[in-house]
């Protein structure tokens, strides 16, 4: 079935909530494609970096910043997927253009018993450090590659907390989780939503909503794939790894290419990794 535009009703859900889920976004036959090349993709588990929890548990996550060719670039740059995009991110007075861009892109690889945690966060809490000014011009989308559910880790969010603004950031062991202080405020004053998901439905959410994950501790892989936009108008001012690309608009292609066109993994020689060194947040 033909993917559809969002409705005014699921905008306006979105800017409540801080978060939409869409369910069935991608067919069983897209996700088929997209789980069978990923979990043979060399060049995804030589560049895979791993950032313990709190309790030594590993999260295995592969980031990239140059959407391609390959099967994931296809899916970023979907028409439909980048029109949601653009409806959902906040405007700036005078930009008319097709201003979406792609800031980046990860595999997340919860493996069944190993993968970790994820502490409370908001992805502005690293991205305020990369001096990106606007929150409201930056999302991500998470696109279950594997049923997400309680059991395997699946993302838990606070409804309604990309309302409360950037709250303060400090390092949780290896990882950057928000202030504990807030996140006890946020969840005393709104509701924690654990966002179960089945393969193929795509979540939506803010730069600023307060969210986590717990370790997989079933027997069950949790992979997804989360790709990250910004406008073309919010400059990072101290981001250097995605040269340009996260003020370069998106070479848009039609829905079906992800079906239609001859593409694998990511191309060892085209692909900009992260490596764990060079990240900011990650250190
Ligand atoms: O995959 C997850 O559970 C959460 C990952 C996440 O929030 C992030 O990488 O920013
Ligand atoms: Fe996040």
């Amino acid at each position: 079935m033909a993917k559809q535009l969002l409705t005014h009703a699921q905008i306006e859900q979105y800017n409540t909530d801080g978060y939409l889920i869409v369910r069935g976004f991608y067919d069983a036959e897209e996700v088929s494609r997209l789980y069978r090349i990923a979990i043979d993709d060399a060049a995804i588990s030589k560049h895979a970096i791993n950032v313990n929890d709190s309790t030594g548990k590993r999260s295995k996550l592969s980031l990239w910043y140059k959407p391609g060719d390959d099967v994931y670039g296809l899916l970023t740059r979907g028409k439909t997927l980048v029109r949601a995009v653009d409806q959902l991110l906040e405007r700036q007075a005078g930009d008319v253009s097709h201003s979406v861009c792609h800031y980046h892109s990860k595999l997340m690889q919860k493996e069944p018993r190993v993968g970790g945690a994820w502490e409370w966060h908001q992805d502005y809490g690293y991205w305020y450090k990369n001096e990106f000014l606007y929150p409201g011009q930056m999302m991500s989308v998470m696109v279950a590659i594997t049923d997400a559910n309680v059991e395997n880790g699946c993302l838990q969010v606070i409804r309604g907390s990309h309302k409360i603004g950037r709250v303060e950031h400090g390092f949780s062991g290896e990882q950057v989780g928000a202030s504990q202080h807030h996140v006890d405020l946020a969840l005393r004053a709104m509701e924690h939503v654990f966002v179960e998901l089945n393969a193929g439905d795509a979540l939506f959410f803010h730069s600023n909503i307060l969210h986590r994950s717990e370790a997989n501790l079933s027997d069950r892989p949790r992979w997804s794939l989360i790709s990250c936009y910004n406008r073309s108008t919010n400059i990072g001012y101290n981001e250097s790894s995605s040269g340009s690309a996260s003020i370069t608009p998106i070479d848009i292609v039609p829905d079906d290419a992800l079906l239609t066109r001859e593409a694998g993994g990511l191309a060892e020689s085209e692909a900009d990794f992260l490596s764990k060194e060079a990240d900011v947040s990650l250190k």
